[in-house]
Parts: structure tokens; sequence; C-alpha cells
């Protein structure tokens, strides 16, 4: 049995799974970046399968089931945490109204088949009902096993009850990768050092793909409350109206939540004048008293979405690693379920069947695996991934045991070191052929140059099979970091159009000077730490200054990309010193790029010890581009063994190859 846990994030998916796994006697650590960003502290809090009017019937079943989990849930936990007052989390089952102010024309009855019922209410029957409605609402559903829960009062409940059994937090701490090899995570890198247990839960919400390459993208809510005022003595409302892009969500202690936006604008913090008018105009409209309520605070959180809008659940490509991510809107209501069928992946490798639906493996071509053959192609590209070209050029034999668990760049893992560009070549044709000659598994493209279709970049992005290729849109042409920041936006949008859903790098170049093309360092910096925050994987272009690259591992980048001499220039490895130094200090991946001319220095960068190479001129401006791809492929695997072999030590006098001893003597 398992019984070491490691839980990445401390929202509600993360603690309820920690109280459940811990109640089964597992030693449980959560490690937590921040607590008050999680979607747990910003929702709303209503337990709604009905309202919701969701359309999957796997996900239905999902929600329905956490509904009937949660009086028992509710009650164990304050028995846990010593409060048997029910009011404590705010759970509250009071019903949702969901009233409309145009009927759809559906046979509106009471539905005996729903596993939940739902009953229709005319006009005068729903404004009978509820009091206060706005006049132009013309009749509307009632839920009556619908309701709520106060989610920030809840989690907690769930952190002291988790804490009360035993559980281990560990707060402001931020997980930078999931290391792996062979199938097996084998630790997680971390701002405070490298931690170990035998099984990992990942639950970081909507930062989930920060982490491993699943299709989890934040989308923002941004939410407000209001108070009732003291002149209205009894509780106005005490149901939960579930409008058109609006809901009313009444607490017992006074207060009223109101949202949500649905906004997809990445991680961009902060309420908006827009948000927040849209809210009041629709709050208003549907329930006009609460105009002249007081306004008591605003806040906004982002929804851990996924493209199909349902939860990532179970088992991953690594024996070890389980996945509990991507709840989206839902992701209060399904916690108890969450926890119940993740334990029990974990702790008695047992797989509910409803699990199948729910496998991260649907995002992919791959059938879904069944429980004996756990590993897919998620973050690694097969080992055997020969891109199109008839050479392997990563197989190394397995006598020589050289342990190299390949690239591993924001969690994702790549057999190839060498990346390539796809700029200056004199045709689609010839850079199609090298890219493919070269092996290479990333190849950056220029969004800019894209995007206006520049000479040479016209039916660039189409020209490469992105199934097999990883796109690394880039920055080139950006003078300042506002327009890089403004580019990587567009790089994710055309990774994402080009069909890699869940592409977040971005190869951060700020070049503000034409003749050198040396990039600027203060204005990477502050891109980078923006395009941080907004959840992208970092790879900036810099001059081989160890400083900066120190400061932009401290911000968050994914790698460090230190130059080797100026781009284009095909001078070589001018800055061998520093490189050296940033590789002997670098947590991050150091990938060297730009300036390598030959597929010797490609291979002296590599036993220096560089983590990768990003190599475009050298082989497009070749006289047989393909041939010299090859070349330069070959190089860096030769200068990857060669490093992992271990050089002999440089000596200043010569030491006779042949034994001294024992010649014959003349
Ligand atoms: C405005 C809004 C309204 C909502 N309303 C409802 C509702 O009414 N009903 C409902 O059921 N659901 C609702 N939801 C959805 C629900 O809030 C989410 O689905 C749920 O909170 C997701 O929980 P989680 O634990 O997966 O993620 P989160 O609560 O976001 O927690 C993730 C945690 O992981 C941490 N983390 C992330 N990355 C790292 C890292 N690298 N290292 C360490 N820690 C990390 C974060 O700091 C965070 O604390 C709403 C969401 C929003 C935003
Ligand atoms: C394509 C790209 O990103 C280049 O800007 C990169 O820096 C490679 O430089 P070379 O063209 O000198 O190889």
């Amino acid at each position: 049995m398992t019984s070491d846990v490691l839980i990445i994030g401390g929202g509600i998916i993360g603690l309820a799974c920690a109280v459940e796994l811990k109640l089964r006697d597992a030693n449980v650590t959560v490690v937590c970046r921040d607590f008050t960003a999680a979607a747990s502290h910003a929702a709303a809090g209503m337990l709604a399968p009905d309202a919701e009017n969701i359309a999957d019937a796997a996900m239905l079943d999902l929600c329905r089931r956490s509904l009937s989990l949660y009086p028992d849930w509710i009650s164990k936990l304050e028995e846990l945490t010593a409060k048997k007052d029910l009011n404590n989390t705010g759970y509250w089952p009071c019903g949702i109204l969901a009233p409309v102010y145009q009927e759809a024309g559906e046979k509106k009855e009471f539905i005996p088949n729903h596993q939940s019922p739902a009953y229709w209410l005319d006009k005068a029957a729903i404004h009978e009902y509820q009091p206060g409605l706005g006049a132009d609402v013309v009749g509307g559903w009632w839920y009556p096993e619908n309701g709520q829960v106060d989610n920030q009062t809840l989690v907690k409940v769930l952190r002291t009850a988790a804490e009360s059994l035993g559980v281990s937090f560990k707060d402001g701490v931020t997980v930078e990768a999931i290391t792996q090899q062979q199938g097996q995570v084998i630790g997680i890198q971390t701002n405070i050092g490298f931690l170990r247990a035998d099984h990992y839960l990942l639950a970081a919400g909507a930062w989930s793909n920060q982490l491993l390459p699943l299709t989890v993208h934040p989308r923002k809510g941004q939410m407000l409350r209001l108070r009732v005022p003291e002149f209205v003595t009894e509780l106005p409302l005490t149901r939960v109206l579930f409008g058109e892009n609006i809901y009313i969500v009444p607490r017992r202690n006074r207060s009223i939540v109101l949202g949500a936006t649905s906004e997809n604008v990445g991680f961009t913090p902060d309420n908006t004048p827009a948000g927040i008018q849209s809210l009041l105009e629709a709050a208003t409209r549907l329930y006009p008293q609460l105009a002249d309520y007081p306004i008591q605070e605003m806040w906004w959180g982002f929804r851990p979405a996924t493209s199909d809008e349902l939860p990532i659940l179970g088992e991953s490509h690594c024996s070890n690693l389980t996945l509990a991510t991507g709840h989206y809107r839902n992701g209060i209501l399904l916690a108890p379920v969450t926890a119940n069928l993740i334990a029990d992946v974990i702790l008695s490798q047992t797989t509910d069947p409803l699990l199948t639906h729910f496998h991260y493996s649907r995002f992919q071509n791959t059938p879904v695996p069944t429980q004996s053959s756990t590993t897919t192609s998620m973050l690694t590209h097969p080992a055997n991934f020969t891109n199109g070209h008839s050479k392997n050029l990563f197989i190394q034999p397995a006598e020589f045991n050289l342990q190299d668990s390949g690239l591993v760049i924001a969690g994702k893992t790549f057999q190839s070191r060498l990346m390539t560009g796809t700029g200056k070549y004199r045709s689609i044709e010839e850079m199609q052929k090298s890219v493919a000659a070269s092996g290479c598994q990333i190849v950056t493209v220029a969004v800019r140059r894209v995007q206006t279709n520049a000479p040479g970049h016209e039916g660039l992005a189409e020209a490469l099979d992105w199934g097999k290729i990883w796109m690394l849109p880039n920055t080139a042409g950006c003078q300042t970091a506002e327009e890089a920041i403004r580019v990587a936006r567009l790089g994710r949008e055309m990774a994402k159009l080009l069909g890699q859903e869940d592409n977040n790098f971005v190869k951060l170049e700020v070049i503000p000077d034409a003749k050198y093309l040396l990039p600027d360092p203060i204005g990477t910096l502050h891109a980078a730490e923006q395009l941080v925050k907004e959840g992208f994987a970092v790879l900036p272009y810099i001059n081989a200054d160890p400083m900066l690259a120190k400061r932009l591992e401290e911000v968050g980048c994914a790698t460090v990309m230190p130059l080797a001499a100026p781009i284009g220039s095909g001078q070589g490895l001018k800055t061998t010193a520093n490189i050296q130094i940033i590789i002997e200090n670098a947590k991050v991946p150091v990938v060297v790029d730009a300036g390598i001319g030959a597929p010797s220095e490609a291979a002296q960068a590599m036993e220096l010890g560089a983590d990768a190479l990003l190599i475009n001129s050298a082989i497009a401006l070749a006289e047989n581009a393909p041939t010299m791809a090859y070349a330069m492929g070959l190089a860096t695997v030769a200068g990857r063994i060669a490093y992992l072999a271990g050089r002999m030590p440089i000596k200043n006098y010569a030491s006779a190859s042949s034994p001294l001893t024992g010649t014959i003597t003349a």
C-alpha cells in the first residue's frame, strides 16, 4: 500500500483528498503556493448539478453522486473539527430557482424520471413563490434538491480537519517541476528544495498545466458581495436565484454573493468596471431591490477549465502520479466524490468505471489505457520518435547505461535536445526536410512574421506537423517588454489554433538593437515576470549574463537561453566562460541559443553541460541544409553523451598512452 502521498495544491480538491487519504491511514503532505489565490476561495459555493444544465451524462452522474454525499461529508468534517453546528460550513440545501425572461418552449412540468426533481413554475406561480423578482421574469425552474455551501468557511473547516488528523502542510511553497524517470515520478522540485513521496496527486487547479501539459486553462470569474441592510429584518432571499448570466446566492449570515463573469483572459488579475457593471445590471434586473443594498466586497478567481469542460480525474502516464484537476465550474460541488474516487485509486488501486470518462488521455488520439497499461505519450514524446526521418538520433545503446531522462521543460519531456528555427530557408520544402533531418522535437516560430505573412513565412505555420513537433512561439521583432507580452499572448492563441491547446511555451525575445541583435536585459526581466504570472512557460533569450540568468530563474522562467554569439553570426561559442557559470548555477534547463555555426560548436556547448541548443542560421544557410541539420542533430547527441561520459581532465604535460613499464630494453 502507498503510505506517503504528496498533494500539489491546497484548494478544495487538494484538501478534500488530503482528509480522505488521511482518514484511510496514509501519510499526507499538502504543498500549496497561495491559498488565497485558489478558485475555491473565490467561488459562489452553489451545489447546482441541475441548475447548471449539465449536458454530459457521466458528468451529471458524477455531480449528483457528489451532491448526495454532501450531508454526511459535512457532518464528518464538522465532527472532526469538533463543531457540530452545521452552519459552520454554511451548508444549506436551500434549493435553486432558475427564472427565465423568455419561455424556451420545451415541455415544462415535473420531470419524474429526473434523478432529482425539477418543477416548472409559470409566471404567476414563480412571482407568488418568490416575491420581488423582476417584472419581466416569465417563469422558471425550481430545483428543490440543489443548494449551497459557504465555500470560504468550508475550506477553513477542511484545513482544520486535515490539521487535526495530522496532515502536514507546506504553505507558501511553489512546485516548479514534477521530475519523472521511466514512467515514475521521482520527486518534485520546489522553491525550498526537492521533495519526495511514494505517490503524488496533482490538484493545482487552473495552474495545473504549468506542471504538466494538460489542457487546463484559467477562466476568470469576477464576483461581488452585497450586505442585507439593517432595516430589512428578515432574510429577503432564502434560496439561490440562478438567472441568465447571473447568480444570486444569499448566505444565512446576511451577505449576498453575486457572480460571475466568465472571461478568457488568462491569469489577468483584478476586478474591472465592465465586469462588475455586467453583474450589477443582471442582478438588479432579476431581483430589483438589490439596487439599494450596500456593496461589501469584490474579488475574482480562476476556474480550472478544460476544453470539454469536464474534470481530469484518475491515473496519469506515471504509475505513482494521480490527477484531480479541471473541475471548472463545479469543483465545490465535486469535492466529496473526487476525494472518494481519488483515495480509491491511490490507496486501493481501484478505478470506478465512471472515471474512464474523465481520463486525461481523452484529449489525445490514443485510446484510454486499461489499468494494467498506464503509460501513454502525454508528457513524453515516444523515445523512438524519429520526426519523419529514417535515422533515430536518440537511441543510446543500453549497455552504456547513460541514465539520460530527457530534456524536461515546464514538466514536459523531450528526447531531442536540439531546437531549430524556421527562418532563412530558401524554400518551405527545404525547411521541412531540415526539421525532419535534425530530429528536433521543438521548433521555434516568429509569431509576428507568421501573423503578417512576412516574406519566407507564408504558409509556414501549416507546413509542419504540429501533432509531432512542439511549437515554441517566439517574440522576434519585439523591441519592448510590452510588445513582447502582447505577441506572446498571440503566440499562445496561434499554438491553440494549430491544435496545441495546452501549449503555454514562449521564447521571449526583447531586442531593441538591430545591429547586434542583443537582447534588452531589463525589458526581458519585466516581460518574463508578467508572462510567468499569466501562466506562460517562459524561455528567455539573453546575453550570457549569469546574474540575469539567476534573476530570470527566480521569477519563474522555465529555462534560460544564453547566446553563444550574436544571432545569425555563426561565430560559434564566444561566451563559453559565462555559459559555464550559468550552467553551474542553474536549476532550470540551460539552452544555448544563437551564433552556433558548425556541428563541432554544437557538440562543444553540449559537452559543457548545456541542456539543449537552439540552432537556426547554421542549418538554414548551409549549402545543403537538410544534411547540415542531420549533422547538427548528431553533434548535439554526441556532445550530450560525451558530457554524461565525463571528459578526461586537462593536464599540463604529456602522459604516455602506452604503459612505460615492462618494455623490452634494447
Ligand atoms: C468565480 C467562481 C465561481 C465559482 N462558483 C462555483 C460554484 O458556485 N460551485 C462550484 O461547485 N464551483 C464553483 N467554482 C469552481 C470551483 O471554485 C473550482 O472548480 C474549484 O475551486 C477548483 O478547486 P481546486 O482545488 O482544483 O483549485 P484551486 O481552488 O484553484 O486550488 C489550487 C491551489 O493550487 C495551488 N497551486 C497551483 N500551482 C501550484 C504550484 N505549482 N505549487 C504549489 N501550489 C500550487 C494554488 O495556489 C491554489 O491554492 C467557481 C469558480 C470561480 C472562479
Ligand atoms: C530562430 C531564432 O530563435 C533565432 O533568433 C535564434 O536565436 C537562433 O540563432 P541562430 O540563427 O544564430 O542559430
